[in-house]
């Protein structure tokens, strides 16, 4: 259950591009200090969902609503640097905002990559470029962290550190996450909340109750549950363990309001 005041809150939104409708429904809200993790097939609109929230992509239905002066700090899925053009670590991380070098130090320091200032992008690693991207994002000093398929390329080690670091960021800074993942096994154990994405959302809920809902085994088949024993965490805390097996109504139906960009 979301507080009344979320960071970020979406109602009925849908998104269409050229008239197809590629997300619709989705009813959405992320508190301060909750970690989410949307799942879904290819194609099944996670990208699209983190672009709405994020204010990039207008919404052909429903509304979206962002706490005032909040602050969100954005990991692409993708980010092409041309190899040709040197980029040291230490600019790109001034882009677009400048830093000083005693903030980017700290941020390097947080992602666990504190040598690399002076490296080229072009020649980082697959687990060093990601976490120079996190250290980008964590600049703006986030409020939440948005970060889409954030440990994509990097080996199952490297998966578990990142997600790890995820962790600690989340607790130094007090932000919320919300994350797109593949890795399924790792996002069920560290997420607090799991939606599980198809257009609509199929379902969602604590790691272990969307485990067993029959619209995510449908989406990602029955070994899931096993692995998760291997990879539950303790929790400190209660969830809201209800699955939300609602179908979103049809379009025709959905707030025609657009999205707020405040
Ligand atoms: N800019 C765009 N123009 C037209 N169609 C788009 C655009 N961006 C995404 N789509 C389409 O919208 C649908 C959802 O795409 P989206 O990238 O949100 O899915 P995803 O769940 O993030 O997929 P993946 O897991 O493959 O990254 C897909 O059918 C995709 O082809």
């Amino acid at each position: 259950m979301t507080s009344p005041h979320p960071l970020i809150e979406a109602q009925g939104l849908a998104v269409a591009y050229r008239g197809r409708q590629v997300l619709g429904g989705v009813d959405f809200a992320i508190d301060r200090g909750e970690i989410v993790t949307v799942v879904g097939p290819n194609g099944s609109g996670k990208s699209t969902l983190l672009r709405a929230l994020l204010g990039v992509v207008t919404p052909s239905a429903g509304r979206v609503r962002r706490a005032r002066g909040l602050r969100i700090g954005y990991v692409p899925q993708r980010l092409h640097i041309d190899a040709a053009l040197p980029l040291p670590v230490r600019r790109f991380l001034s882009l677009p905002v400048r830093q000083s070098p005693a903030r980017i130090a700290t941020a390097l320091a947080q992602v666990g990559v504190p040598d690399i200032a002076g490296q080229d992008m072009a020649t980082l690693s697959g687990g060093q470029f990601q976490r120079a991207l996190l250290a980008r994002a964590l600049l703006s000093d986030p409020d939440i962290l948005m970060l889409d398929e954030p440990t994509q390329g990097l080996d199952q080690p490297g998966v578990a550190a990142f997600y790890k670091l995820i962790e600690e960021v989340r607790q130094t800074l007090d932000c919320a996450v919300l994350l797109v993942s593949h890795d399924l096994h790792v996002v069920m154990s560290a997420a607090d909340r799991v939606i599980c994405l198809n257009g609509h959302i199929c379902c969602q809920g604590a790691p272990k109750v969307v485990a067993r809902a029959p619209e995510y085994r449908a989406l990602f088949g029955m070994g899931t549950g096993g692995a998760l024993a291997l990879y539950q965490h303790e929790h400190d805390h209660s969830h809201d363990e209800n699955c939300d097996r609602d179908h979103p109504a049809p379009v025709e139906e959905i707030d025609q309001e657009k999205a707020s960009t405040r």
